[in-house]
């Protein structure tokens, strides 16, 4: 399998390449270049457990790592995590299922990918016998689980960029109190998507990148996607026959990454029947999906940090399919967008998505609503799903994020603190972190200094 650019000006790579390169030399996204129909595998793949399946999905994709190493990473990497079923499905309510994604070492959807990456970095390194430079942008999840799935492999430094202020207390402490020398925290003046820029001006450099060996934990890298797509698929296995016909999945979401991940399942042959994209006030993706007027605007802080951004990057790879797989339609929607900041689309009467916006008040009441309701508590980003489902459809939420990270919002609903041990004992360990502006220029010299 070779993996393709949105962009089309980089000739086509392997998987490991994709992986070790992140993001596309000419800006674009990696994609795979012809997609599976899997839907005749998925009788056989029922009653597999997490390890195995993700195995087998993987395997259809990652074609130059040898089976065997495949399957010892992807054991390792969910050997981690603390409930036996990985992702438990939890039904709530007839037509209500929760997917809970937060079992994993950092308590938030991410683990189930960068689990996965760090220890796939690992095996790179140690076939290659070179080192690697990770750099990653994160508004509080991705940055913890970066650093976890990678924390104590040999040959590798982490540098993760996050708008000072603007994450979780719990969610900073997770990146500032590892007490590892080779992870390096960044706050940065700004906000996630000044990150997100600055990174990606970073990777478009290519002399740089090639210098330091950098790398991409972000969902632009293709193993994240593809990685995350599996619990959608174990997901849909466990669901009754009668349920699946009619289900859709409802996804908190920022930089679309997650709900990419389910999206491109179901171009697989999965017959999912449509996704719900959950936004905060941050809803340029929700605006979208309404209008077909895609407007970027202001970010602003929310009782939902992590999905605090307005420029969803993973959108660039739903636009190459919405446009006939053609980057020079891609090139140009992209380009109409930098200059005016907005596109009218006329592609989404083909779209299975609807979408919905929570606002603080929003996400308090729906905290408190589900609490009372179902005796289940959600974290901040898992409430704003909860807004408007649709009840002609099975609908699955996912849970994105253990209630624990956010414990102010959850207790100001419900008067209740949720606790998880991995938090607590990081409250009294020092914090180690590197104010920088948001400058391409200062970041990479604090990168050269401190590269491996
Ligand atoms: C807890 C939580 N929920 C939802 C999201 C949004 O996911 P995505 O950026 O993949 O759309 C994030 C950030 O990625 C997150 O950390
Ligand atoms: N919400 C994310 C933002 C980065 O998203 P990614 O999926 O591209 O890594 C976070 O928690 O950092």
């Amino acid at each position: 399998m070779k993996y393709v650019s949105t962009r089309g000006l980089t000739d086509p790579v392997s998987f490991n390449e994709a992986v070790a390169i992140g993001l596309a030399p000419d800006g674009g996204l990696f994609l795979p270049e012809s997609l599976p129909d899997i839907s005749p595998r998925l009788p056989a793949w029922k009653n597999l457990s997490y390890a195995e399946l993700c195995t087998e999905f993987l395997s259809i994709f990652a074609t130059d790592i040898p089976a065997d190493v495949l399957e010892q990473i992807v054991h390792r990497s969910y050997g981690t995590f603390t409930h036996p079923d990985i992702a438990p499905l939890r039904k709530i309510d007839p037509k209500l299922y929760v997917l809970e994604l937060f079992h994993g070492p950092t308590l938030a959807f991410k683990d189930f990918a960068l689990q996965f990456l760090g220890n796939l970095y690992g095996w790179q390194c140690a076939q290659k016998n070179r080192s690697i430079n990770v750099l990653g942008a994160t508004s509080g999840d991705t940055g913890a689980a970066a650093i976890h799935g990678l924390l104590g492999k040999p040959l590798t430094a982490i540098f993760i960029l996050y708008p000072e202020g603007r994450v979780s207390p719990l969610q900073e402490r997770q990146m500032t109190c590892t007490g590892a020398a080779n992870v390096h925290a960044i706050a940065i003046d700004g906000s996630f998507d000044d990150a997100q820029r600055v990174l990606k001006d970073i990777f478009a450099n290519k002399s740089f990148a090639t210098q330091h060996n950098l790398s991409a934990v972000n969902s632009i890298n293709i193993a994240r996607v593809l990685a995350q797509s599996v619990y959608y698929l174990y997901a849909w296995l466990r669901l009754p026959e009668a349920d699946r016909e009619k289900v859709e999945f409802v996804v908190p979401t920022g930089n679309f990454g997650n709900v990419f991940a389910g999206w491109l399942l179901q171009q697989m042959g999965v017959p999912i029947l449509g996704f719900k994209v959950a936004t905060n006030r941050n809803d340029i993706l929700h605006r979208l999906f309404t209008t077909a007027e895609y407007r970027s605007g202001e970010v602003h802080p929310s009782l939902a940090p992590s999905m605090d951004i307005q420029v969803a990057s993973n959108f660039e790879r739903f636009l190459y399919y919405a446009l006939d797989e053609s980057p020079t339609r891609v090139n140009a929607v992209l380009a109409q967008i930098k200059a005016t900041g907005s596109y009218r689309f006329d592609l989404l009467n083909k779209s299975v998505f609807s979408s919905s916006a929570a606002s603080d008040e929003d996400i308090a009441a729906l905290i408190k609503r589900v609490y009372e309701r179902y005796r289940y508590i959600v974290d901040p980003h898992t409430a704003c799903a909860f807004k408007d489902l649709n009840p002609q459809r099975v609908s699955v939420v996912l849970s994105t994020a253990h209630p624990a990270k956010f414990p102010a919002a959850i207790h100001a609903a419900i008067g209740q603190e949720p606790t998880a041990p991995a938090l607590d004992e990081l409250k009294s360990r020092p914090i180690v972190k590197h104010r920088l502006p948001a400058d391409a220029e200062a970041i990479k010299a604090f990168i050269t200094q401190r590269a491996v």
